[in-house]
C-alpha cells in the first residue's frame, strides 16, 4: 500500500518535472535517483550515490522512468549509464536484505522482479555504457541490455558475485547469464562468484565491447545509431522470440520466487553472511 502511494506520488512529481523542464527547452525528466535525457538518443543515468545501490526507492524510480519512456512512442532506444564516478551500480541494496522483516523482503523482491521483467522484455533498444564497477545486480542491469559497452579500466569489474556474499543468484539471474555467456562459463563464474576485468568480460562475452573510458558514451551512441537503423517491428519480434521463454519462466512462478527469496534471506545463517560481508566492506575503508 505504502509503495503504491509512493509510486503515484513519484509519477505525479515526475510528470510535473517533465513538463517544467520541457518548457526550459531541455528535453529531460528526473526524479531523485534517476535522470533521463531525451534529447538525441535517450540516456538514463543512475544517480544514487555513493554506489548506485538499488534501494527500494531507486528501483521504484527506475521502473517509473522506464515506464514513462516505454509510453513515449517517439523513444525507440535508451542508453543506460551512471552518474556516480567509477561505479555503474553496486547491485541490490544490501541494507534492503539485511535486518528487515519478511514483509519488507517480499516487497523488495517484488520490485526487483518488476524492474528485471520490464528491462529484459523492453521493446526499446537498450545499450549500456558501463562506466564503473558492476557487481551482481549491477551486472544484471547490464545483462538486460541488447548491447554492452564497458570502459577499459582494470579497476572496474563486472559479474554475478553472489556466491562470494554467501547467497545464491536466483534462477532468472542464472538463466540470463547462461543466455549471454553459455552454460559452462556461467556455471564456473556463478560458483566462483567471478568479477571479471573489462578484458576478461569481453573474452567471455559478458560485455560486447571495451573502449577507452572517455569513449564509452560516444561508442554507446554510435552503437545505438546502428541499432536504430533496423526496423522496429522485426527487431522487436526477434528480441521477443529470443527472450520470452526466459521471462515467462519467472512470470509463471513469481509468487513462489518471492516466497523462496523471503525464506532464504530470512535464515539466520544468510543474515550472518550478509552481516560479515557488510563488515568487510566497512573495514576496507579503515
Ligand atoms: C535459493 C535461492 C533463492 C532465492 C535467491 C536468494 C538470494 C539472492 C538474492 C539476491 C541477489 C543479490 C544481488 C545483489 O546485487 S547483492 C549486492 C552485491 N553487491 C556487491 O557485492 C558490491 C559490494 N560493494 C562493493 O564491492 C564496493 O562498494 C564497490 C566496488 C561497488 C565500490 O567500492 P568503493 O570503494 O567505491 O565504495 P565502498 O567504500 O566500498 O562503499 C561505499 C558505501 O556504500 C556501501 N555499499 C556498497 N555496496 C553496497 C550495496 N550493494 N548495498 C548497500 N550498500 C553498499 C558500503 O558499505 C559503503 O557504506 P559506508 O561504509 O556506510 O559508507
Amino acid at each position: 500500500m505504502a509503495l503504491a502511494a509512493a509510486r503515484r506520488l513519484l509519477l505525479h512529481a515526475g510528470s510535473r518535472l517533465g513538463r517544467r523542464e520541457a518548457v526550459d527547452g531541455a528535453r529531460r525528466f528526473a526524479n531523485k535517483r534517476v535522470l533521463v535525457e531525451t534529447e538525441g538518443p535517450a540516456v538514463m543515468k543512475l544517480r544514487n550515490p555513493p554506489v548506485n545501490s538499488l534501494s527500494l526507492e531507486c528501483l521504484t524510480e527506475f521502473t517509473i522512468s522506464l515506464e514513462k519512456l516505454e509510453n513515449d512512442k517517439s523513444i525507440r532506444g535508451v542508453i543506460l549509464t551512471s552518474e556516480c564516478p567509477g561505479i555503474f551500480s553496486a547491485g541490490l541494496d544490501l541494507l534492503e536484505m539485511y535486518g528487515r522483516n519478511p514483509a519488507h523482503y517480499a516487497e523488495y523482491w517484488k520490485n526487483v522482479q518488476e524492474l528485471w521483467l520490464r528491462l529484459y522484455t523492453s521493446n526499446m533498444i537498450l545499450v549500456s555504457a558501463i562506466n564503473g564497477a558492476s557487481p551482481a545486480g549491477g551486472c544484471l542491469l547490464a545483462l538486460c541490455c541488447d548491447y554492452r559497452v564497458m570502459a577499459d579500466n582494470p579497476k572496474y569489474t563486472i559479474g554475478l558475485n553472489e556466491s562470494l556474499l554467501g547467497i545464491v543468484a536466483p534462477f532468472w539471474f542464472k538463466d540470463m547469464y547462461v543466455n549471454t555467456i553459455g552454460h559452462r562459463e556461467a556455471e564456473r563464474a556463478l560458483q566462483l562468484g567471478t568479477l571479471f576485468s573489462p578484458a576478461e568480460a569481453l573474452k567471455v562475452g559478458v560485455v560486447d565491447e571495451v573502449v577507452p573510458e572517455d569513449q564509452v558514451h560516444s561508442k554507446a551512441r554510435s552503437v545505438m545509431t546502428k541499432w536504430l537503423a533496423i526496423p522496429d517491428h522485426s527487431r522487436q519480434l526477434t528480441k521477443n522470440m529470443m527472450r520470452k521463454a526466459t521471462a515467462d519462466n519467472l512470470i509463471k512462478q513469481r509468487e513462489a520466487d518471492i516466497q523462496n527469496f523471503t525464506s532464504f534471506i530470512s535464515k539466520d545463517s544468510i543474515q550472518k553472511s550478509l552481516h560479515m560481508y557488510l563488515e568487510k566492506l566497512k573495514q576496507k575503508k579503515g
